[in-house]
Order: C-alpha cells, then sequence, then structure tokens
C-alpha cells in the first residue's frame, strides 16, 4: 500500500488545516526498505513527481521549513532577560531594601529592572527580526528532478527548500546542505557531514544500499537525514520527510553552530559583566563599613549601600549591545551588501587581528581557462587534455553530479567528450585531490581504461611509468619525479592552476577504479584571473591591522605567484608551508609558525581548520573567509566565519557573515562597521563606569566627612534612571569622520578588553570623583556663609549635587564619545541636552520636595558650579587627547 498517495491528498477540510493534516509518513520505516519499495510506498517514481504532484503534497504536509527552535515569545524573552546576571544582582538589592523597609528604594529598583528587562526584551525581539529577515536573504535551494506533466520528460531543476515534498527526486552534490530526510537511490563516493546528528566531526560515507544493517536512523547509510552537508562525491534520493516530521525536527536539535559562550564577544562581555559584579558589591560593603564605622551600625545605611551598588550596575548594557548590533547589521545590508547571519558576529569582526582566507573562488574568480597541456617534458600535448576532458565528462555523468566544478567545466568547454564510454568513476575530493573514471574505448576491445586527473602529487604518487611524446612508455624513476615536479612548479610559478593526467590499460570485464600503477601523460594548464577588488580588499585589511593569511588546497607557487599579484608578500619559496609539512607540527609550533608564514598550500579542510583552530587558540580573534565545501571545517572553526557571493550552499549556511555584494572589499566595510558597533558599546560602559565610580567614590569621601548622608538612596537611584535613558543614545551613536579628517571606524581591532577598561574607568573616575568634591567644597563654603542661615543645610547639599551629577555626566557624554565634539548626532544631542535640563529643572519642580531636594540654592552656587564644570571639562579633554589611541581601541 502507498503510504503517499494523491487520491488520499483531498482530505474532507481545507487541505492545509492543520486538523486536516495526515499522518506523516515515517521516515524510520520508510528508511529500512529497498529503493524501489521506498518509492512505491510514497507513490513516487525515480523520474520524480510532476508538478501537480508536488503541489497537492505541499497543500497536505506543509512547506518544508527548517525546523529551527522557535523564537520566544515576549513574555518569555521578558522572562528570560530577568535572569541576567544584573537583573539578578538588582531584584537582590531590591528585596534587601524591602526587608529593611526601605520602600522607596525598592520601588526604583524594581522599576529600573522592569524599564531595562522591557528594553532589552523588545530589543532582542526586533534584533531576532532583524536577523531572520537577513537570513531570508540567504535562502537555500534544493536541485529535484520533476515532470512539468504527467506523461512529460523530467527536468532538475532548482526550487527553494520549503517547497520539497516527500515523493522528490533531490540530487546531492558537494556543497549542498541536505534539505530533507532522503532516501539514497543512487551515490558515488558520497560522504556526509553531519556533526548535529551524531556529534561525529568526520565525514561519514553514504551509499545505496537495498539491505540496511540494523542501527540508529543517522548511522543508516542509505539515509541522508536533513541538516547533514555533502562533503564529498554525489547521490540521487527520493525525499521520505520534510519539515516538522524529520529526523531532526523531531529529535528537537538544534542547527550545529558556535556556542554562544565561545565567541570573542560572548567571552569578553562575561569578563566585563562580573568584573562589575564583583565592583558594585565590594562598593556596597564598603559603604555599609564605612558609615558602621563612623556611626555605628544603623539600618538607614543599608538602603544606601544598595543605592550606591545599583548605581554601579550597567543595567542598561544588554539594551545597548543589542540595538547596536541589530543597527549596525540591518545598515550594512541596505548599505554594504552584507549580511550578518549571527549578531554577535559583527563585534568578533571589529576585533578580528588575523584574517584567513581561501584561494580559489575568493581572491582568484575560479572561471579557469584552459592555458595549454603538456607533455612530462614540457612540450605541447592535446591528447593530454583530451583525456582530461574524458575524466572530466565521466566522472559528472556517471556520479550524477548536478553541475561540473569549474576546473572540469572549463575542461569541457576545450575539449569534447570523445567516443569512449564510462563505466565507473569516483568523483573528486579535496582529500584525495583526484578524480578517476574508467572508460572503455572501441578500439580496445576486452579493456577498460582508468582516467585520473588531479593534483600533480597525489597523481604523480599513483603512477609507475610516464609516456613520452614519442609514445614511448618509460619507468617513472626518482629522477623523472625530480624533473616532473620541477616542470610543474615551473608552470605554477607562472600562476597556472595544474591539473596531472593518468591512464592506465586493464584487460578483463570487471572496472575497477583502483588507482595503481598508472602512466602520467602530462598536465593541463589553466589561467584563472584574480577576483575584481581581492588587491584593494587585502590592502586595506592591512592598513586596518588585519594580518591576511591565504590557506589553500592549490600548489604551493600557483598560491604564492597569486599572493604577489595581489600585493601581499608570500615571502622566499621556501616560506609557503604545506599541509604535510603542518602535520609534523604540535599545535604550539605550528601556532609559532602560523604566526610568522602567509601562505599555507596543499591544505585538506581539516589542515585548513587547524590553522585557524590554533591562532585562536594563540589569543588572536581569527576570521576565515572561503567560498567552497573544502572551506566548510575552517569556517567553523573561525570566530567569525565570512563567504563571498557564490558561495556554496553549505558554506553559505555556515557562515556568519554573507558578503553578497560583487567585489571582496565589502570585507573592509564590514570590518569598519564591526568596529564602530564595538566602540558605541565601549563608549556606554567608559561613560557610564567612569561616572559612575567617581559618584561612588565621592559619595564615600563624603560619607567620611560629612555628618549625614551625602545623597539620599532615593535621590541616586532617580539619578541613575535619568543617565540610563541617557545613554541609551550610544546605541544610536554614528561616530563620523574623526577629528582632522581620520576614519570614521577605529583603525585597530577592536574588542571588549576588560584590563584596557579598568585603566580608563579608575582615570576618568577619579577625575570625576575630583569634580564632586570640589561641589561640595563649594556647597560647604556657600553654607558657613552667614547669608546661608535659614536655609535646609541637607535638602542644599543634596540638589547642589544632584544638579553637579546630572550635567558632569551630560559632559562626559559629550566630550567622551568619539569623533567631533563639535558636531554631535540628534541622539546624542538630546541625551545631553535633556539631562542639562533635567539636572537645573528638577530640584525647582514641585517634584523636588518628594525627593528631598530643594528650589532655593544659594545664588552664588551657579557662578560656582560653573567654574567647577569649566574645569572638568578641561580636564577631560586634556586626558582624553593624551589618551587618544586608548579611546580609539577600547
Ligand atoms: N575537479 C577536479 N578534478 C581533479 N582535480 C582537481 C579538481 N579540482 C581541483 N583539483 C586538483 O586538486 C587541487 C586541490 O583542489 P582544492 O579544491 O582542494 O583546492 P583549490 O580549489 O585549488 O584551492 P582553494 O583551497 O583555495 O579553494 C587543485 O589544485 C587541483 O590540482
Amino acid at each position: 500500500m502507498a503510504w503517499v498517495s494523491e487520491a488520499s491528498a483531498h482530505p474532507a477540510g481545507p487541505p492545509h488545516h492543520p486538523a486536516a493534516r495526515p499522518a506523516p509518513p515515517d521516515p524510520a520505516a520508510l528508511g529500512r526498505l529497498t529503493p524501489l519499495a521506498a518509492l512505491r510506498a510514497l507513490d513516487a517514481s525515480p523520474r520524480g513527481l510532476d508538478e501537480q504532484q508536488a503541489q497537492l503534497r505541499l497543500e497536505r504536509y506543509g512547506e518544508n521549513t527548517v525546523p529551527e527552535a522557535r523564537p520566544p515569545g515576549r513574555p518569555l524573552r521578558f522572562a528570560r532577560s530577568l535572569r541576567d546576571p544584573f537583573s539578578v544582582v538588582l531584584l537582590v538589592l531590591g528585596l534587601v531594601s524591602a526587608a529593611v523597609a526601605a520602600w522607596a528604594t525598592a520601588a526604583v529598583i524594581t522599576v529600573l529592572v522592569l524599564v531595562s528587562s522591557v528594553l532589552r526584551s523588545t530589543g532582542e525581539h526586533r534584533a531576532e527580526r532583524a536577523a531572520a529577515g537577513l537570513r531570508e536573504l540567504v535562502a537555500a535551494t534544493a536541485t529535484v528532478r520533476r515532470r512539468p506533466a504527467p506523461g512529460a520528460d523530467p527536468r532538475v531543476r532548482e526550487i527553494p527548500v520549503d517547497q520539497l515534498v516527500p515523493g522528490d527526486v533531490v540530487l546531492l552534490a558537494p556543497g549542498d546542505v541536505v534539505p530533507a530526510d532522503v532516501r539514497l537511490l543512487r551515490a558515488t563516493g558520497l560522504t556526509l557531514h553531519q556533526p548535529a546528528l551524531t556529534g561525529e566531526s568526520a565525514p561519514v560515507a553514504r551509499a545505496a544500499v537495498d539491505d540496511p544493517p540494523p542501527g540508529e536512523l543517522p548511522q543508516q547509510p542509505q539515509l541522508c537525514l536533513q541538516g547533514g552537508s555533502v562533503a564529498t562525491g554525489s547521490g540521487t534520493g527520493v525525499v521520505l520527510a520534510t519539515g516538522a516530521d524529520t529526523f531532526r525536527a523531531r529529535q528537537s536539535r538544534a542547527v550545529p553552530c558556535r556556542p554562544a559562550a565561545g565567541t570573542v564577544f560572548h567571552r569578553a562581555l562575561g569578563g566585563i559583566t562580573w568584573t562589575l559584579i564583583r565592583l558594585m558589591l565590594c562598593a556596597a560593603v564598603l559603604v555599609l563599613a564605612a558609615h558602621t564605622l563612623l556611626r555605628g551600625p544603623a539600618l538607614d545605611t543599608v538602603p544606601l549601600a544598595v543605592a550606591v551598588a545599583v548605581a554601579l550596575t550597567p543595567e542598561m548594557l544588554p539594551v545597548v549591545v543589542n540595538v547596536s548590533l541589530a543597527r549596525g547589521a540591518v545598515r550594512l545590508a541596505r548599505e554594504r551588501s552584507v549580511i550578518v547571519r549571527r549578531l554577535p558576529a559583527l563585534h568578533d569582526l571589529g576585533a578580528m587581528r588575523v584574517l584567513c582566507t581561501d584561494k580559489t573562488g575568493t581572491l582568484t574568480r575560479d572561471r579557469p581557462v584552459v592555458h595549454r597541456a603538456l607533455d612530462p617534458a614540457g612540450r605541447p600535448a592535446p591528447e593530454v587534455l583530451r583525456w582530461a576532458a574524458v575524466n572530466a565528462h565521466w566522472t559528472l555523468q556517471l556520479a550524477e553530479l548536478p553541475a561540473p566544478d569549474a576546473l572540469d567545466e572549463a575542461l569541457l568547454r576545450a575539449a569534447g567528450p570523445g567516443r569512449e564510454t564510462g563505466v565507473a568513476a569516483v568523483p573528486f575530493d579535496p582529500v584525495r585531490r583526484r578524480a578517476t573514471a574508467v572508460v572503455r574505448e572501441p578500439e580496445h576491445p576486452g579493456t577498460h581504461t582508468v582516467v585520473v586527473k588531479g593534483a600533480v602529487e597525489d597523481v604523480l604518487g599513483c603512477c609507475s611509468h610516464l609516456r613520452t611524446a614519442a609514445g614511448e612508455q618509460l619507468e617513472l624513476d626518482d629522477a623523472h619525479r625530480a624533473r616532473v615536479l620541477a616542470r610543474a612548479g615551473r608552470e605554477a610559478d607562472a600562476g597556472l592552476r595544474l591539473l596531472a593526467v593518468a591512464i592506465a590499460r586493464r584487460p578483463g570485464r570487471a572496472p575497477t577504479t583502483a588507482e595503481r600503477g598508472l602512466t602520467l601523460l602530462g598536465f593541463v594548464a589553466l589561467r584563472d584571473d584574480l577576483a575584481p577588488g581581492a588587491g584593494e580588499a587585502l590592502a586595506a585589511l592591512a592598513r586596518h591591522g588585519v594580518a591576511v593569511k591565504v590557506l589553500t588546497g592549490d600548489h604551493p607557487a600557483t598560491a604564492a605567484r597569486a599572493c604577489r599579484d595581489l600585493g601581499l608578500d608570500p615571502g622566499p619559496p621556501d616560506a609557503v608551508v604545506t599541509g604535510a609539512q603542518t602535520d609534523a607540527l604540535d599545535d604550539a609550533e605550528l601556532a609559532e609558525l602560523a604566526r610568522s608564514r602567509t601562505v599555507f598550500a596543499r591544505c585538506t579542510p581539516a589542515h585548513k581548520a587547524r590553522v585557524v583552530q590554533v591562532l585562536r587558540a594563540a589569543g588572536q580573534p581569527t576570521g576565515f573567509l572561503g567560498d567552497g565545501v573544502n572551506d566548510l571545517p575552517a569556517l567553523r572553526a573561525a570566530d567569525v566565519g565570512i563567504c563571498p557571493r557564490g558561495a556554496a550552499e553549505v558554506t553559505r549556511a555556515g557562515a556568519d557573515v554573507v558578503l553578497t555584494g560583487k567585489d571582496l572589499t565589502a570585507i573592509d566595510r564590514a570590518l569598519s562597521c564591526g568596529r564602530e558597533t564595538t566602540r558605541n558599546i565601549t563608549t556606554y560602559l567608559r561613560v557610564v563606569l567612569s561616572s559612575n565610580l567617581g559618584n561612588v567614590l565621592a559619595m564615600l569621601v563624603a560619607g567620611l566627612l560629612l555628618p549625614f548622608l551625602p545623597m539620599l538612596p532615593l535621590q541616586v537611584l532617580v539619578q541613575n534612571l535619568c543617565f540610563d535613558a541617557a545613554q541609551l543614545a550610544f546605541a544610536f551613536d554614528r561616530a563620523g569622520p574623526a577629528p582632522g579628517g581620520g576614519p570614521a571606524a577605529p583603525s585597530r581591532p577592536a574588542g571588549l578588553r576588560p584590563r584596557a577598561f579598568t585603566s580608563f574607568v579608575l582615570r576618568f573616575g577619579a577625575l570625576n570623583a575630583a569634580a564632586d568634591l570640589a561641589t561640595f567644597a563649594a556647597l560647604g563654603w556657600l553654607l558657613s556663609q552667614d547669608s546661608a542661615a535659614g536655609l535646609d543645610a541637607h535638602a542644599v547639599f543634596h540638589a547642589g549635587w544632584f544638579t553637579e551629577n546630572l550635567l558632569t555626566q551630560a559632559l562626559v557624554i559629550w566630550l567622551l564619545r568619539p569623533g567631533s565634539a563639535r558636531r554631535l548626532p540628534l541622539p546624542v544631542a538630546l541625551a545631553v541636552a535633556g539631562l542639562t535640563a533635567v539636572g537645573l529643572l528638577l530640584p525647582l519642580s514641585p517634584l523636588a520636595g518628594a525627593l528631598g531636594l530643594t528650589a532655593t540654592l544659594p545664588g552664588a552656587y551657579y557662578p560656582l558650579l560653573g567654574g567647577v564644570l569649566a574645569l572638568y571639562a578641561g580636564a577631560l579633554c586634556f586626558t582624553r587627547a593624551r589618551y587618544r589611541s586608548a579611546i580609539s581601541i577600547l
């Protein structure tokens, strides 16, 4: 009985209504059937479904949407933001205040937590929507075989992945993400990466076996499960299950991705968060201890200690981080054709110190053109090209690859397939670095011919003889080998890509793909132009302090020549490191070598990933830029994985950043945007922390000198609320050109660095405390004058300090942000004006009484305050000028 049939595809209710959705096919049971039985059960055919059938099934089973974890709704997001370390600490402080009946303090803390959580969850929701929108721009497709009408011939075409239905026949090729759960009908040399399904990082072999062994579904060799990706080879299979019915959806496993806590961004943010939490708890204990020592234990110091701790908390940090990253990503997509698929990658991009890149398809166009064909002695030999084309044609046909790779395409353009008939093939893969076809030649009945083409060293390793131009067959001794390699080196020195071609005629009916005892025929040399903008992009990266390393599977001399042509110095010929050389080194030795060398050639995917890993482990934030399937492991190993437009689908799916523009210079612009975003976040942190630390220091000193609380807890918290609102402006800040016409974004890698922060915050915090203490002195002097008689000294002191605090905060926002202090962007100008207005007017407003402030400050206070502020502004400008470089790279 067919498990899927169009007769039953018209249930009584509306076809797409969930209640009418029939029981989905069970991939576990279907997958164990033979190919024929599976096709029959699915009412499908190897010729593919017709379009009408496919449409009915789409209505019946719904879209094949990738079952990623549904984004949480607003209430859940809100609840999660309460779990943020800052919110937890604030809530605990609120409880402490409530326990000592400091209700006003507890209420303000609750408002603070609620406001920051609402802002954070809304910001996250928007950021998630922006990121989802960006991901859709790089949506994936699948290659299917379908018939336009029931009797028509099948056609192979690309369809959006979400349109795939059970029974569809899909073609899989290197670089494809497996789009649904598929039962193989045929496969050639097929291996899959499926770490999310089995946890194994090495590719696993797949074949269209009739009688599968028992075992878990991900281990079954005849199944390609959704979420895997094709490493090598090709296959054709029938879709067993789509969307929510796939194995992965049933298991609710997430897509493989870098663990969030492991990225540069999360490490830095985590470090800063915990440093700050320690700092605020210490400050609270210090205030409590100082006041208890001076005045004996008193419950009313608890709210003050709590308020001090709250004041030190940058509770808007998650809000500023989310909004800055989301805005940066949207701007990059709109203005620069760069899609950021994982928002924190924007920070990691700005922090990147080393960019590893592959060569072919990234620095070069990967549109090779056959330049010439040579025999082993370097004489023209058109026959070599013909055999290379035979190999390309039959590997393509027999392995059922949906499209030839660029080298095969170039060979097929340059020479026709010939009169041979193919019988078996092993397609190219980047570890073996060769492709093999077995053909029958009409003029040699009773034999079959093995034709191998690939990287020179690898093909030579399979050869025992070479053929001269005169058709002579010579044994390949060491001297010949050395001469052949030297000839290949000379061709590669000219920047040409090389394929060696070898054949062997074997008697007997049964074909074998064994690559031994071959005869080397010669080489095909291909020219591959440099990618547009690649030279400029590399120069810009160097200017911005990013070291570039080229990791390629190609010949060392071809790679070195391409680098020279791009203006990147590869060093002397022996400075190019080969993958095989890296095998002999331990991680520390390789890290040392990787630091000083620029080009790594003849790298397998695993070699590329290892170089990236050791650089990261040595403390260098490392990016990887690559376009091919062989780049995927390195892309995943890097802090930030980048791919150019035209990259293989699986590479796009695994990349954090996709360059959709036509040239590579977009990477430099993305880098600048990443640095600018990081700078906004760090500006927020340093402004908040330096002024808050200054306030706390001043409060400690004043607490020791004054017989009353220098500022009431409620006043501290209200001030904090005003600061928070103003500091949100940093999420919307754009620095613009630096004074003197410098670049808007930092010219060196910019990251969140806890150490640099500490020194900055201490320096500017001390300045802020000095301004506060000068204000205390002024207030103390004014209150000691006769004219101040009758004034409420406490309220005057509190109001004077309240005003000064908000005004110094406005000054810090104005003067400590990077970029010109003369031209403020609107959000920053509004924040500065708002703080100034609240600082001057709140003590005069009806709210003043409720906050314990007074409207009647001595008239002489304002000129004195003006003097303090002028001195403070001067000191800020002076210190900022001295530490300009520290400011720009923080
Ligand atoms: N289709 C193919 N058939 C046979 N040999 C190939 C084929 N494609 C590439 N090769 C050989 O294998 C070598 C390595 O190829 P691989 O795809 O790993 O790297 P690449 O494309 O040269 O460089 P990059 O790593 O920069 O993308 C090539 O230099 C070439 O000699």
